[in-house]
C-alpha cells in the first residue's frame, strides 16, 4: 500500500488552515501530526480519509499498480469512539467486523481476541456506555484489529488512557507497522513509538486568506 498526498489545501469556513502539504507513505512508515490547538490536524486527517473536501490537491492510496478508494483502504478513529452506548461491546465490535469487512491482504481478529488485546476482555459483555472513558477509548481501538486495513488514521488516539493503554497501544502500532502497516496520526504527547516522521502543522486559523495564501 502506498498513500501519497500533493499539495493539499483545507479551508473551514472562511478561513484556509493549510496548504501545499504534501507527503508519501509505504509499508512500515508512520506520519506524526502535531502543532497547537486549531492548527488544522484533524481537518487534515479528515481530508486524507475522504470525510472533507480538498480546497486543492488530492490524496492517492495504491496497492501494487492499482487505485484504491480510501475507504477500503484506511481505518479512521476520529475524536469520537463511533460506538452505540446502548450495544455491548461485543455487539459494537461485531457491527464494524461485519460492516467494514477484510481488505485483501489481512485477515482482522475474532471480536473477542480485538477484546482481549486492549485489555478489556472480561467487560466485553456490558453496554458501551456504561464503560469509563478510558475504557471507551480502548474499546474503540479495538475496531482497528478486527478488519484488517493497510492504513490507520488515529485523531488523538491516546486521549483520557492511562500509561498502561497507552504502551499497550504503541504495541499495537509497532505489529501494524511491524506487519507493513501504515499510521498518519495527531496528537499532542508522543506516541512512544520509534522511527516516525513528523509534520508539524502551524494553522493559519483566524488570519484572512489573502494573508495566507
Ligand atoms: N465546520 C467548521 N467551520 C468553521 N471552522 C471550523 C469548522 N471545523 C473546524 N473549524 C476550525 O478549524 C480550525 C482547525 O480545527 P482542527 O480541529 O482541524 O484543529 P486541530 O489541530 O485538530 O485542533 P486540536 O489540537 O484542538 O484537536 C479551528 O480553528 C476550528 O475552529
Amino acid at each position: 500500500m502506498r498513500l501519497t498526498a500533493e499539495g493539499l489545501a483545507a479551508r473551514r469556513g472562511e478561513d484556509l488552515l493549510f496548504s501545499n502539504i504534501s507527503f508519501g507513505l509505504g509499508r512500515g512508515q508512520g506520519l506524526i501530526l502535531t502543532g497547537r490547538n486549531g492548527s488544522g490536524k484533524s481537518t487534515l486527517l479528515r481530508v486524507v480519509a475522504g470525510l472533507l473536501r480538498a480546497e486543492r490537491g488530492k490524496v492517492t492510496w495504491h496497492s501494487g499498480e492499482d487505485a484504491v478508494r480510501a475507504s477500503e483502504a484506511c481505518h479512521y478513529l476520529g475524536h469520537r469512539n463511533a460506538m452505540k452506548a446502548e450495544l455491548s461491546v461485543h455487539e459494537n465490535l461485531a457491527f464494524w467486523k461485519d460492516f467494514c469487512g477484510d481488505l485483501p491482504g489481512g485477515e482482522g481478529v475474532p471480536v473477542a481476541q480485538a477484546a482481549e488485546q486492549v485489555g478489556l476482555g472480561g467487560i466485553a459483555h456490558l453496554p458501551f456506555g456504561y464503560l469509563s472513558a478510558g475504557q471507551q477509548r480502548r474499546m474503540a481501538f479495538a475496531k482497528l484489529l478486527v478488519s484488517y486495513r493497510p492504513v490507520w488514521i488515529l485523531d488523538e488516539p491516546t486521549a483520557a488512557l492511562d500509561t498502561r493503554a497507552e504502551a499497550t497501544f504503541a504495541d499495537l502500532i509497532r505489529q501494524h507497522l511491524g506487519r507493513g502497516g501504515i499510521l498518519l496520526a495527531a496528537t499532542h504527547q508522543p506516541l512512544g513509538i520509534e522511527g516516525m516522521q513528523e509534520l508539524r502543522m502551524t494553522g493559519f486559523a483566524g488570519v484572512a486568506e489573502e494573508f495566507a495564501a
